[in-house]
């Protein structure tokens, strides 16, 4: 048996969470030989609930589940920690935009960057999935200089799961049939979800559907999937949220699939032309625990100007908390 590394997840008694820490004391996230313990952070009205949570975990006797802590500080929360799941902040509403969470969330992120620099492991790799996410994990990243820029990520997975259901779907064909498909930039109604590169079991995705159903429905379909799910749910999307961040943090941890690619809200190195130092999300493969971005993949004029419009709105939120970047 491996030693125990220690996973954090912020946002502990929400619903994101309900369906996440399970999954990961089961072992789906780093591997069913791979013991965790899980530090838990909320606030503290919620510890309560929190308790209640941690005493169902207990109740599953996960085998790998080596150890809890529940805390409203986060300080503790992160001591020492190798992972971690920033899922604690408010989730909007409908007729909202996640960017309307800025200003409500935006200070969550402050805190707990300069908690992870001061007390986590120094090679941890941490994964923001409270909205807006992107902007949060540059408020994160900056706030913890003493860490590599490069271990903070946004999750755009669910963004990129959803697209490649509905491709699927569209296609007759299965999941495992597509490949190569990219979630350009924000988590947000401009991400810019692209299958110029994408394949369908071996055929060029492009080829097999109409340029009107790209545009006027897959792009808007998953662009408002969120919003979708709030409409019918009374609530924003929480197991499959859960399940996209399992696969981020898996594929980081463990690696990409050989002949594909995922899509990670990451640091951004100037390539493709985007603002160097935005979190923006890229095509990645990920090896020995980390990940790359795709190089040499072709953009045509439409994919350009897309990807160009939600780089603008991730530098506008970025500008709209500049108070909180150091
Ligand atoms: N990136 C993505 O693809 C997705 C992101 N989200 C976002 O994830 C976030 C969480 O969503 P839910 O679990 O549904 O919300 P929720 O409201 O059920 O849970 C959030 C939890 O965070 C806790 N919390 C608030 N401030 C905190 C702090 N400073 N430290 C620790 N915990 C804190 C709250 O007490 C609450 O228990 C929302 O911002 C939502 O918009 C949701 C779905 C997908
Ligand atoms: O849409 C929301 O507010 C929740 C979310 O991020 C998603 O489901 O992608």
């Amino acid at each position: 048996m491996k030693a125990p590394v220690r996973v954090t997840v912020t946002g502990a008694a929400g619903q994101i969470s309900y369906s996440l820490l399970f999954r990961i004391a089961a072992g789906e996230m780093l591997g069913k030989d791979q013991p965790v313990i899980l530090q838990m952070l909320e606030i503290t009205p919620a510890l309560e609930a929190l308790k209640g949570v941690a005493m169902e975990l207990d109740d599953c006797a996960f085998p790998l589940l080596a150890g809890m802590v529940c805390t409203d500080d986060a300080n503790v929360a992160f001591k020492d920690t190798d992972y971690a799941l920033l899922v604690g902040a408010r989730p909007r509403g409908p007729g909202m935009e996640r960017k309307d969470l800025l200003e409500a969330n935006a200070a969550i992120f402050s805190v707990q960057g300069k908690a992870i620099n001061d007390h986590a492991n120094k090679n941890i790799k941490v994964l923001v999935v409270g909205n807006p996410a992107n902007t949060n994990a540059l408020i994160a990243q900056r706030n913890a200089p003493d860490i590599d820029p490069r271990q903070f990520t946004a999750m755009t997975r669910l963004d990129h799961n959803r697209a490649q259901t509905q491709i699927a779907q569209k296609t007759g064909k299965t999941i495992n049939d597509v490949k190569k498909l990219t979630i350009w930039g924000n988590h947000s109604s401009t991400q810019y979800p692209d299958l110029h590169q994408a394949t369908v079991d071996g055929a060029d995705a492009m080829g097999l559907i109409e340029q009107s159903w790209y545009e006027n429905e897959f792009i808007p379909v998953v662009q408002q999937r969120g919003a979708a799910i709030i409409k019918a749910r009374g609530a924003s999307s929480a197991a499959s949220a859960a399940n996209a961040a399992i696969f981020h943090m898996r594929d980081w941890a463990l690696g990409t699939t050989e002949g594909d690619w995922v899509s990670m809200g990451v640091y951004s190195d100037g390539s493709y032309g985007i603002e160097k130092g935005l979190i923006y999300s890229f095509p990645c493969v990920c090896k020995n625990g980390d990940w790359e971005i795709v190089q040499g993949v072709s953009i045509n004029e439409f994919s350009k100007a897309k990807m160009l419009a939600t780089e603008k709105e991730l530098q506008e939120e970025r500008d709209a908390v500049k108070a909180l970047l150091p």
